[in-house]
């Protein structure tokens, strides 16, 4: 089966070949035929260029390891004084742990293996092949969607280890080799992202518009090539499989690793672990059983595979989100009936929202209208719904995921900021998103959009207009 198919539909070689559940049509001017033609250079404009993409790439790892050395059992977790500072920056290259050391070669080994044996539960897996959106050279790639059987094969060790004696030991010692897993997998991240940048100069592939600027920082960051594979191995697509199998399941060993290292300590799990091991493991549960959608999304169909993406799928993700559990770990936080209950009403009402949002989407891109919703056509063909969720604000999933994210913080009580960061940093990511999603509609619907725009002011929140209560902010200012 090759890699890359025309869009009339084949056979998959494992099992039935599905479409993407897309509404895309071909477009309507000729495929353009040079390669020249069809990646075309664009201009270092996101993230404020090649300043900030450099910024970033040098910052989203550095804070990763701020996170262990500002928060662990050795310092606590007070990043807000000056001692705290200190004594963090004291213990760099020198931890009285191997949970702390920067580099360690077994853990390597270890994080190697684990991302072989993701590659192999891929290889070996059953799972449905989907074909993808359709691509502007006029074809479309096939995916094999096994991330689900990957995590069920993965847990159901987990728990032949845990129940095994010693078992919970053996688990903890992901926790207790943290930093140099971490340096382990930003190697990796690199090493992927330097090497499918300079192959995307050899093989002739199709790039991403946004990352063909000729500006290596730029380039590097944003992704140059849009779906990178290795040399005579063209199924295994490296950005589908990058998103949500070694980060997202690893996320949820580590949070499983944590919580092993409390019961060791305490001889219980608290109330506070339980809810983070519960939801934010439902999130990859929830993850990984609609990995199909994930061929919609903006990272798929737009970005190209570059720093950005390796990196916030291979450390970023396991790491940063998997804060609140480590801290737990060595800071137990017990909660109560009545916080547990606000704490998880928060999280039910931010899931319900973003699984309502997401499946209205997925079930009307399928042609299904199971509740009737409100649409309008565009001129473009497309539908576009505005009413239910979708009529209530344009990005009503990322309002859902937030308070979702709030609910895993919260568990984690006020005694320090740091287990808060997940929700500042992710609205920064979600308005981001939202206005590069804004842009890219506009783009394609055109002034259909703006009369989408207009019967559904609200940009995240639903009926709240954060444009509204700026104007109004500006002229409390003139005031
Ligand atoms: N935890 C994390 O770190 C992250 C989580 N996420 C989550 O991933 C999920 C997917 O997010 P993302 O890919 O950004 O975007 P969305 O799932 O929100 O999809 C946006 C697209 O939906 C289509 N659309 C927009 N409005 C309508 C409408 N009214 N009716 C029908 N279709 C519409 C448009 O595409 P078209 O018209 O072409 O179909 C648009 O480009 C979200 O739930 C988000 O919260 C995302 C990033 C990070
Ligand atoms: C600091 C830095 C370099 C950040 C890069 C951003 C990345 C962390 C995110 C960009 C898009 C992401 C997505 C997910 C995780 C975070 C990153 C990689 C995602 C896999 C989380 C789970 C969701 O269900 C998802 C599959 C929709 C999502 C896809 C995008």
């Amino acid at each position: 089966m090759s890699d890359s198919q025309p869009s009339t539909g084949e056979e998959g070689t494992t099992t039935t070949v599905i479409t993407a559940t897309t509404h895309l049509t071909l477009p309507a001017h000729p495929i353009p035929l040079t390669y020249e033609e069809l990646n075309p250079r664009s201009k270092p404009e996101e993230f404020f260029g090649p300043i900030g993409t450099f910024g970033i790439t040098l910052l989203a790892p550095l804070f990763t390891y701020i996170f262990f050395y500002t928060c662990n059992d050795a310092v606590g977790c007070t990043p807000t004084t000056v001692s705290g500072w200190k004594y963090a920056w004291s213990l760099v290259g020198n931890f009285p742990s191997s949970a702390g050391y920067l580099w360690e070669w077994k853990a390597f080994a270890v994080y190697l293996g684990w991302y072989a044996y993701c590659i192999v539960c891929w290889k070996v897996l059953p799972g449905d092949v989907i074909q993808g959106n359709l691509l502007r050279d006029g074809t479309r790639k096939n995916y094999k969607m096994n991330g689900l059987y990957t995590l069920i094969l993965t847990l159901g060790l987990s728990v032949g280890v845990l129940l095994n004696p010693g078992g919970i030991e053996l688990f903890t010692w992901l926790y207790d080799h943290w930093v140099p897993l971490v340096s382990s997998s930003l190697a990796m991240a690199t090493f992927q992202a330097l090497w499918v940048y300079g192959y995307s100069y050899y093989n002739g592939e199709l790039l991403a518009l946004g990352g063909n600027s000729g500006n290596f920082i730029y380039d590097f960051f944003m992704g140059r090539p849009l779906n990178p594979h290795p040399p005579f191995f063209p199924s295994f697509d490296i950005k589908t499989f990058n998103e949500v199998r070694p980060g997202m399941i690893l996320w949820l060993i580590l949070n499983i690793s944590c919580a092993c290292e409390q019961y060791l300590r305490l001889g219980t799990i608290t109330d506070s672990m339980w809810v983070v091991l519960t939801f934010e493991g439902w999130y990859t549960v929830d993850c990984l059983i609609q990995e199909h959608t994930i061929l919609n999304q903006m990272d798929i169909t737009t970005d190209g595979f570059g720093f950005m993406l390796s990196m916030g799928d291979l450390t970023w993700v396991p790491f940063t989100y998997g804060l609140q559990a480590r801290f737990l770990a060595f800071n137990p936080v017990h909660m109560g009936p009545i916080y547990t209950s606000v704490v998880v009403a928060i999280t039910l009402a931010g899931n319900y929202i973003f699984r309502q949002a997401n499946n209205e989407k997925g079930n009307f891109r399928a042609g299904k209208n199971p509740k009737n919703l409100e649409y309008m056509t565009t001129e473009r063909g497309t539908k576009l719904l505005t009413s239910g969720w979708w009529g209530r604000s344009r990005h009503p999933n990322y309002f859902g995921d937030w308070l979702m994210a709030l609910g895993w913080c919260l568990p984690t009580g006020f005694s320090t900021p740091l287990t808060y960061y997940y929700i500042v940093y992710f609205v920064i990511l979600l308005v981001h998103r939202q206005i590069r999603d804004d842009g890219a509609c506009r783009h394609k619907y055109g002034k259909d959009w703006d009369k989408y725009c207009e019967k559904v002011p609200y940009k995240i929140i639903p009926y709240v207009n954060i444009e509204v209560w700026m104007r109004w902010g500006e002229r409390y200012g003139e005031i």
